[in-house]
């Protein structure tokens, strides 16, 4: 049986529809991403699994209860890091640590973990003394002190730096390791590259793709990225502007874009390539700087979910520059 099973969600706000038949499992000790755009429906399905919201339809288990209904049995079990944590501005760190901890059977040391997310000197400090970073990684450090059996982790690290993040990775996977099953929204592909054993694409309060992040990324129809300034033969300066629709126009290519700092980006089948090299030695155009990769979720992401933030940009069309 899943860890957590959503089944059929759905959940308004008057008439905004923020979810709908949203279906989905997280297997015990899996750490399951969910990612999407703004307004997606990412925190109001967190919440509604944390319990903290009441679903218009559909159906919640975590190990075995009912949120909402089992809020007290839940909240021994479950650890919530939401994006705004709520805490009193008086509380130092150590009192939060200690209160937290309180509320399960088997805490960690919450000192060891401050330490951990370097917050050893601040344990001292009041909550409302703390920056937005700090204020970040207690809020992570509460949702994991008690070794709960489910985290459910709101933009982990968005706001965080580089090395902040990489730890917070580190003590997510080490909740893993000991037997928390995670469900987390993010926003970083990274994050979900590195953390993640599925990850469950969003868009318009509908999951559009759930899959390894491999297996996400395989669905775009556009396995490789090329991308390349356009230079004339023989010389380094620009060309000009880029005829992009003759390129949209050769088999296996999917979509064709020139980013802001005005390189031609093309996602493509492998196929395709020599066809595009092909054209554009027949155009007299040499591609500088060429760069042909593998997709990334980034792509996947762009691909697969709704140009516009907060839903009213059509499926499928992600770029928001010119688009051929
Ligand atoms: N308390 C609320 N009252 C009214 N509408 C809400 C409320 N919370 C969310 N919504 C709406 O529900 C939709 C889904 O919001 P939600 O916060 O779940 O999206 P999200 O994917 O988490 O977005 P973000 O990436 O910006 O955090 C949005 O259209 C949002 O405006």
């Amino acid at each position: 049986m899943p860890t957590i099973e959503v089944r059929g969600l759905r959940k308004t706000y008057g008439t905004t529809v923020a979810v709908d038949h949203i279906d989905l499992d997280v297997a015990e000790g899996e750490i399951l991403g969910i990612l999407g755009p703004n307004g997606s429906g990412k925190t109001t399905t967190v919440e509604c699994v944390a319990g903290l919201r009441r679903p218009d339809a559909g159906s919640l288990r975590v190990a075995g209860l009912t949120p909402g209904r089992d809020r007290d049995r839940l909240n021994r079990i479950v650890g919530v890091q939401l994006q705004q944590a709520g805490l009193q501005a008086k509380l130092t760190v150590r009192e939060a640590l200690e209160l937290y901890s309180s509320f399960y059977e088997h805490p960690a040391d919450g000192v060891a973990l401050a330490e951990r997310l370097s917050l050893g000197p601040k344990l001292d400090t009041r909550y409302g003394k703390l920056s937005g970073g700090q204020q970040q990684r207690l809020a992570i450090a509460l949702a994991l002190v008690g070794r709960p059996r489910v985290a459910l982790l709101d933009e982990l690290s968005t706001g965080l730096d580089p090395r902040s993040r990489r730890t917070v990775w580190e003590v997510v996977e080490d909740a893993r390791a000991e037997g928390t099953t995670v469900l987390l929204v993010t926003h970083l592909m990274e994050e979900a590259q590195y953390l993640c054993d599925r990850v469950a694409l969003f868009d318009r309060g509908r999951i559009v793709a759930l899959d390894t992040p491999e297996g996400v990324v395989s669905r775009t129809r556009v396995p490789t990225v090329m991308s390349f300034f356009r230079t004339a033969s023989g010389s380094a300066s620009p060309a000009g502007a880029p005829d992009t629709a003759a390129l949209a126009a050769i088999d296996g290519v999917e979509r064709v874009r020139v980013r802001e700092d005005g390189r031609i980006e093309l996602g493509l089948t492998d196929e395709a390539v020599p066809e595009v090299l092909d054209r554009l030695a027949a155009e007299g155009i040499r591609p500088g700087r060429l760069r042909v990769v593998d997709a990334t979720l980034d792509d996947a992401f762009l691909n697969l979910t709704s140009a516009s933030a907060d839903g009213t940009g059509a499926p499928g069309t992600g770029d928001t520059t010119e688009e051929a």
